[in-house]
């Protein structure tokens, strides 16, 4: 990754200018060979949790400089922009946030997207998930993953800085299921704080149909205070749950999944890890994001985005805002997971002082 043109202001406008004859173009390539396949956009940068690792309270209190409702992407700028993305080869959309149950009729939105040739999902802390899990399926949605780092209140507690119980959480995973949504379970691992609760939730989730997925602790955004040393590796994960139940490796569901994927032997379900701190993926990264203020971020860890809300509310027509994409993906070089111990300080094993995009701004 080039941090110095990162830096620079990306401008949208250049990608009319240039050779670019990819209107509808359904294999759009980067610069190193990557599909453009995967969109996640976040419908709002508000949050009923403070996750330490995410959001944190004791970084700004709770006075986060939050967006005005007129800097949010509608949803009929939202739906255009999906429109778009899918004709140029994107075929699953994940809404995300901030938390994006917070976001009002967000129901009306996935019943638009749902009409659009595309896998939709949603991530979510799951703390209002029992009151719309059943509205949300009905108005489209294919799957959900929610999020989930304990089963012991006070790790919870510890983890997500909330009022919130985890019977509440398990509450919204059951009227999920029940909703007839398949589910998968993410939790991340920060070694000292919940590592503890690892196999309770592998104990808990098996035999459930949900996928129970580790993913390793990163350094995203500014606010979270990451130290390499609170990174559990997932290999130690797997280690911990192999011991008390047998597992297997098996294949990837798709291309570029993030997730390696592990069965038990006695046929109890799967399990999942997400290594983007030990093992980068990459080489095989096809996503591309969308912030709440719709500025796009072709990486995580960007430190810039496109700026595509102005290109809706201007008088850019659809073909416009094509090129404009194909524009910006074609360019796209980012391998950050794969860079970070370049950029770790020799000294104190912390990363270099770059600005990035909180987490909440831009979906896990
Ligand atoms: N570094 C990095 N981490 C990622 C990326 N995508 C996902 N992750 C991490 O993996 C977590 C889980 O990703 P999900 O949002 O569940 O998406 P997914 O695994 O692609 O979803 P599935 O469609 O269910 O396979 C995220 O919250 C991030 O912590 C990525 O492109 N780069
Ligand atoms: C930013 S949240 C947004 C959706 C929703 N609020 C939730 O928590 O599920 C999306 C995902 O990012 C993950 N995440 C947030 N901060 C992370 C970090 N520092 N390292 C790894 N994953 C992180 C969360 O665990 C969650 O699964
Ligand atoms: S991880 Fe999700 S629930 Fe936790 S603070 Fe971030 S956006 Fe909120
Ligand atoms: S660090 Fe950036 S390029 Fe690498 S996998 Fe994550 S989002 Fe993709």
């Amino acid at each position: 990754m080039n941090l110095t043109a990162e830096n620079a202001e990306p401008s949208l406008d250049k990608t009319f200018s240039s050779a670019d004859s990819g209107t509808h173009d359904r294999s759009l390539i980067d610069t190193r060979k990557r599909p453009l396949r995967d969109l996640r956009i976040s419908v709002t940068d508000r949050c009923n949790f403070r996750c330490v690792y995410c959001m944190p309270k004791t970084v700004f209190g709770r006075d986060y400089p939050f967006l005005s409702r007129n800097d949010l992407l509608s949803f009929e700028e939202i739906e255009r922009i999906a429109r778009v993305f899918v004709a140029q080869g994107v075929e699953k959309i994940r809404l995300t946030g901030g938390e994006p149950l917070l976001r009002r009729g967000l129901e009306k939105l996935i019943e638009q997207l749902a009409r659009l040739p595309v896998e939709i999902t949603l991530t979510t802390n799951g703390a209002l998930l029992a009151k719309k899990a059943q509205t949300l399926k009905e108005a489209g949605l294919h799957r959900i993953t929610v999020s989930l780092d304990a089963l012991d209140d006070v790790i919870f507690k510890r983890m997500n800085d909330v009022d919130f119980a985890v019977s509440d959480v398990l509450h919204g995973i059951e009227a999920a299921a029940a909703a007839g949504l398949p589910i998968k379970i993410n939790c991340v691992v920060k070694r000292g704080t919940n590592d503890s609760q690892i196999l309770p939730l592998a104990r808990h989730f098996r035999h459930s149909d949900h996928v129970l997925r580790f993913i390793e602790y990163m350094d995203v955004g500014n606010s979270n205070g990451w130290r390499m040393a609170e990174v559990l590796p997932s290999t130690e994960v797997i280690a911990l749950i192999q011991a008390e139940f047998p597992l297997e490796a098996i294949d990837a569901r798709y291309a570029g999944e993030v997730a390696a994927r592990w069965r038990y032997l006695d046929g109890a379900g799967e399990i999942g890890v997400i290594s983007s701190v030990t093992q980068a993926f990459c080489s095989s990264c096809t996503r591309a994001r969308l912030s709440t203020e719709g500025k796009l971020y072709t990486c995580l860890f960007a430190q810039q985005g496109h700026d595509v809300r102005s290109l809706l509310r201007g008088d850019k027509n659809d073909d416009d805002l094509s090129r404009a994409i194909a524009g910006v993906w074609r360019a796209r070089s980012d391998n950050y997971s794969e860079m970070r111990s370049e950029i770790r300080t020799e000294k104190t094993g912390e990363i270099a002082k770059i600005q990035k995009i909180e987490m909440s701004y831009i979906g896990g």
